[in-house]
């Protein structure tokens, strides 16, 4: 653990209780103030369990990334509650936030990973940071790093370069690692492969899929109902601030109960039967069945 920390803030090991990773309760979060007022999420109540990987898609504008950012005490709730590992955080202040996120318990990837990724840091001091910061010796640190290059299919070669140096590919991969290598309980992967071809996408897709073995929980946030059914248990969608559906990612595919659901479903690129890029069609039909 980071020296910063001060004894009551959380560590990794004060915060494995048995019950779900995240649970989120009544969430209210606004913007501005007085007049300029806006509400983006409304009674928003989710409940992750430990390696479970729960989809939330919705429209730009629904309030995906406002509850991602909640969730990591970017943006503060204006009601309702953020338990986090058995603890309540709702009312951390901004540096309890800081340590929790600084603790590896919870982890986030973003759609862009050059913010996630320092430009100045070569990839493998980018990777071992995180590690370094928990109190992990420097040997197994080199150790795990070389693991999770591996696992995401990244050569070593890379390791000495600088994100400005990789392809956004690659850049994303590297950022998926960088959330991975600390094996936190929870990671919040925001949009992680809207921005890349269809190619980098499902091979993207098809890695978390194989980490949830692990028993990271995953709280995958998408605009595309085709990205998130693949390797979903889970999926919640949000519509205008509110989660209006939740369930079996299955159930919500084959038998979507709200209208805008009924929507997403039958717009959905990857899933309906358009003849356009047919092969990621089918690479991620076959991970939904896998
Ligand atoms: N910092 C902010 N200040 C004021 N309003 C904001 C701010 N961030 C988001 N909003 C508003 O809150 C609502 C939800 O935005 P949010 O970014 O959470 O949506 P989203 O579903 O992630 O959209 P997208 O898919 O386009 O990223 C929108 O109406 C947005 O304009």
């Amino acid at each position: 653990m980071s020296a910063e920390l001060s004894q009551e803030e959380p560590s990794a090991g004060a915060l494995t209780g048995g019950g779900p990773v995240l649970e989120v309760s009544g969430l209210e979060v606004h913007y501005g103030l007085r007049r300029r007022r806006r509400r983006a999420l409304h009674g928003v109540s989710l409940s992750v369990a430990p390696g479970e990987t729960v989809g939330l898609i919705g429209e730009t504008g629904s309030g995906k990334s406002t509850l991602a950012r909640t969730v990591l005490g970017l943006v503060r709730a204006s009601a309702g509650s953020i338990v986090i590992g058995g603890q309540n955080v709702t009312a951390y202040s901004r540096r309890q936030w800081r340590g929790l996120r600084r603790s590896g318990v919870v982890q986030y990837v973003f759609q862009d990973p050059l913010r996630s990724l320092d430009p100045d840091l070569t990839i493998e001091a980018s990777l071992t940071e995180p590690l370094l910061i928990r109190g992990t010796a420097a040997d197994e640190a080199a150790a795990r790093v070389r693991a999770y290059v591996s696992r995401m299919r990244l050569s070593e070669d890379l390791l000495d370069r600088l994100p400005g140096e990789l392809s956004g590919g690659q850049r994303q991969r590297v950022a998926v690692a960088r959330a991975l290598v600390t094996e936190p309980r929870l990671v919040i992967l925001d949009e992680p492969v809207s921005a890349l071809d269809s190619a980098n996408r499902v091979q993207i897709l098809r890695i978390l899929k194989e980490l949830r073995a692990d028993g990271t929980a995953l709280v995958f946030i998408s605009h595309d109902l085709g990205s998130v059914a693949g390797i979903a248990d889970r999926i919640g969608v949000l519509y205008q601030g509110e989660l209006v559906e939740t369930g079996a990612a299955r159930d919500v595919v084959n038998h979507p109960g709200h209208a805008y659901t009924r929507l997403l479903v039958n717009s959905a690129p990857t899933l309906r039967a358009a003849p356009a890029d047919r092969a990621e069609r089918e690479a991620l039909r076959a991970l939904l069945h896998a």
